[in-house]
């Protein structure tokens, strides 16, 4: 791995008329820029179909970051390193004026033919595009070319396989940057150094001491405008394959033997290769699905699923899913890891929380009082932090005891500086570093793990919607853990559950 940490770059946005590209890429772009991680030696080119012209194109680029940050600074010249190149990306003759197009930025701005392709698009394009770059010769230059590439990869294993196959025709795995955005995330980057960096984590950090895993991710939104998309994806495709298994894989995974983007994979992938496969007849004893009707939420009345835009009226998607994730290996032997996500619930927030083993004998016990477990909670989003809860001694006469908390607060230092997950992303692919990025055998093996889920949920009829609005989910996801003897712990100190 030859990680570069000053990157001179053209970046081609396809998509670039696009949602993401407004809400998250320009402005991402950016912050670099404004932070000094790219100098002047950058372009970017936008694609997409609309006849925009360059001023257009910089206009939009310009909204969507006084949109986004607070009182940009040289947005003029910020802006005027972006250039906009309309074309239908399934004409294969438009590859080549693409190709003088950035000829000419090379040397305009010095860059040694270094190409960013980020495919901001829908996946049935990608194969069209990453061929046409290569036949077209724009892969081949001087300098390196890589991929970046959007979510979704696939909608199952065999559609990503085709999918894979396609790219991998005209760029290599390590060419290749599958984004995953959770792995931008700031506290989910903190989970190794929590766990490896720790000498009082690590010796814990198994079966022997570890009851059960709890991760959270809550949505308090609905699926808005994106019904026609997630009426064919629903919430395990949408956020289990990807977000949750990588966060699965990042608390299980054995500590690399060292931090390189490969040693850190294949110790993920063992994790997801250790990941109990669930049969048809099982899925009811592992998974919870649900579906949001109509709720409230701060007063307002909020529509169900079944009447968003887009979504059909008797439709089986789900917009929730709560299941319980075995990894049959020797540290993990037992150990639930529970998953839960969902849209429109009562708060938006990602949490996981690990629950210690009881102590063997509590010489504290008296009638009313009881210890109240250790956890170690590590919040994501929208708080970024850890939590440890420990038992302590009240103050006063006697000994009784009272659950304390001791916590670290990561956004209240670093506050608006915490670079965003997309910030982070964008510059690891310019600098080539793809640790946080998922290489295709973490691709496959969790399309694996959901597909035989996600099929055996199309054969039979689900009893929606079965949550409100603003709810915390189906009653039958609290089971899943009550009959293990565990409960949900609270995501948030006002959510109640
Ligand atoms: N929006 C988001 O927050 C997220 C999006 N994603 C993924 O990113 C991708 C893009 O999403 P989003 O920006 O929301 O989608 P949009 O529908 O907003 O944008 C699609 C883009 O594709 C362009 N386009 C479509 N067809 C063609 C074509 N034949 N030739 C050239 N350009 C074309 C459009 O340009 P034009 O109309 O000008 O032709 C537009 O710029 C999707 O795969 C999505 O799943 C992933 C995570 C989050
Ligand atoms: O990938 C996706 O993630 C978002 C949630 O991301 P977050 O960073 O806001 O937690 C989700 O809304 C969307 O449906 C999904 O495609």
């Amino acid at each position: 791995m030859n990680i570069e940490h000053n990157p001179k770059a053209v970046i081609v946005i396809f998509g670039a008329t696009g949602d993401l590209a407004k809400r998250k890429l320009f402005p991402s772009i950016y912050r670099l820029f404004q932070n000094k991680k790219i100098g002047r030696e950058f372009s970017v080119v936008g694609v997409g179909r609309r006849a925009w012209t360059n001023d257009f194109f910089r206009e939009n680029v310009k909204e969507s970051i006084e949109s986004s940050i607070h009182a940009p600074e040289a947005l003029e010249e910020f802006s005027s390193h972006f250039y906009y190149h309309p074309f239908d990306v399934t004409n294969p003759s438009s590859y080549l004026e693409l190709k003088d197009v950035l000829h000419n930025l090379d040397q305009k701005y010095d860059i040694p033919g270094n190409r960013m392709f980020y495919l901001a698009m829908a996946p049935e394009f990608f194969g069209t595009i990453a061929s046409n770059l290569k036949k077209e010769g724009l892969t081949d230059t001087q300098g390196w070319s890589r991929l970046v590439i959007e979510k979704p990869f696939g909608h199952d294993l065999p559609s990503a396989e085709q999918l894979n196959n396609e790219i991998r025709e005209a760029f290599s795995e390590d060419q290749i940057y599958r984004i995953d955005h959770y792995l931008g995330k700031e506290m989910v980057q903190n989970i190794e150094v929590i766990r490896f960096a720790n000498a009082i984590f690590e010796p814990l950090w198994n079966s022997r001491f570890i009851s059960n895993i709890q991760i959270t991710s809550s949505e308090s939104l609905g699926v808005e405008d994106r019904g026609r998309y997630y009426e064919k994806s629903g919430a395990l495709r949408d956020m289990v394959q990807n977000h949750l298994i990588q966060m699965v894989a990042l608390l299980a995974m054995e500590p690399p033997i060292k931090l390189t983007t490969n040693e850190i994979r294949s110790e993920k992938v063992k994790v997801l290769r250790a990941l109990r496969s669930i049969s048809g007849g099982e899925v009811n004893d592992f998974f919870v699905r649900g579906q949001y009707g109509t709720g409230q939420m701060n007063g307002k009345e909020l529509p169900g699923y079944r009447e968003e835009n887009n979504v059909d009226d008797i439709s089986n998607t789900e917009t929730y899913v709560a299941g319980k994730l075995m990894i049959d290996n020797f540290r993990w032997a037992g150990v639930p890891f529970y998953i839960r996500t969902g849209k429109r619930m009562a708060a938006k927030s990602t949490k996981i929380v690990v629950q210690f083993k009881d102590i063997p004998m509590n010489l504290y016990y008296r009638d009313g009082e009881n210890l109240d477990p250790n956890l170690l909670v590590i919040h994501i989003q929208p708080d970024e932090g850890i939590t440890l809860h420990l038992n302590a001694k009240k103050s006063g006469g006697g000994i009784f005891t009272q659950p304390i908390k001791m916590d670290y607060c990561n956004n209240c230092i670093d506050g608006i500086n915490t670079p965003e997950a997309y910030e982070k992303l964008i510059y690891d692919s310019l600098c080539g570093d793809a640790t946080n990025f998922t290489h295709w055998d973490e691709v496959a093996l969790s399309w694996s793990f959901v597909d035989s889920i996600s099929e055996y949920w199309q054969t039979q009829i689900a009893d929606f919607p079965n949550y409100a609005s603003g709810s915390m989910g189906p009653k039958a996801a609290d089971m899943l853990l009550e009959k293990d003897g565990f409960h949900w712990w609270p995501i948030t100190d006002i959510v109640e559950e």
